[in-house]
């Protein structure tokens, strides 16, 4: 099994916890924080995983990458819309552990190769999906992380983000043959991811949703106490 999912699946919270210096609508949530500091705060709080935006539309860099995967001791999720084999290669350079594989980006036949490279690379292929007929085209999905995303890259993430779909493709993801599905985006409260990972999710992927969060810590904890209350 690969270090990432490893992580997600055995850590106390099975939460990626993502750094993002901006929505895809432009709103700060950084700010002036130190990148840095904010990793070390998911960190304490218990994130199983960290991931790393490093697009521009989200006002991320290859170098924000780089300085996080050397001060985590957990593995992390390079998010950025890859496309080539190159980009993979670099990708591992900079210490990431997975990389995201946009299903809807990509046509099948580069899905399947961008897949059989990372994985002979050593990197976990993070597939985000948003439909059924998306998950019929992941390949080796025993390996892969197949991530529902609750919003539309097609809007560049500007609309209202749709839990629902994570409800409804779970057993589509699950049939597939993937150890690890996860619900991405649009996950705002504890008490939501709480919900998901309940119904089944390996993991939940939080970006706006812990950076707006007064704290990380508290996050985890009202998450915690999200699960207790619905046993
Ligand atoms: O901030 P949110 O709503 O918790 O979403 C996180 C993550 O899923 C989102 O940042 C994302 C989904 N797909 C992407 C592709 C590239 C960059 C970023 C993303």
């Amino acid at each position: 099994m690969s270090a990432f999912i490893n992580a997600l699946t055995t850590g106390a919270f099975p939460v990626i916890a993502e750094l993002k210096p901006r929505s895809a609508a432009g709103e700060e949530l950084v700010g002036t924080r130190a990148p840095a500091d904010i990793a070390r705060a998911y960190l304490d709080a218990g994130a199983a995983c960290l991931s790393v935006v490093t697009g521009r539309w989200f006002g991320g860099d290859p170098a924000m990458l780089a300085e996080i995967t050397r001060l985590s001791p957990v593995p992390v999720l390079r998010k950025d819309f890859l496309t080539r084999d190159k980009q993979l290669v670099a990708s591992l350079e900079l210490g990431a552990s997975a990389v995201l594989l946009t299903a809807t980006l990509l046509p099948a036949a580069v899905l399947a190769t961008l897949v059989g490279r990372a994985l002979a690379l050593g990197l976990t292929p993070f597939v985000e999906v948003v439909d059924e007929a998306e998950i019929e085209r992941v390949p080796n999905a025993a390996d892969c992380v197949i991530a529902v995303n609750n919003k539309d890259i097609r809007d560049r993430e500007r609309g209202p983000a749709d839990l629902g779909r994570s409800t409804r493709l779970l057993s589509p993801a699950l049939a597939r043959g993937t150890r690890c599905p996860v619900s991405a985006s649009g996950i705002e409260t504890p008490e939501q991811a709480a919900r998901l990972i309940d119904a089944g999710y390996a993991g939940v992927l939080v970006g706006t949703g812990l950076l707006r969060a007064h704290s990380p810590a508290h996050w985890f904890a009202d998450l915690a106490a999200a699960r207790k209350e619905r046993l």
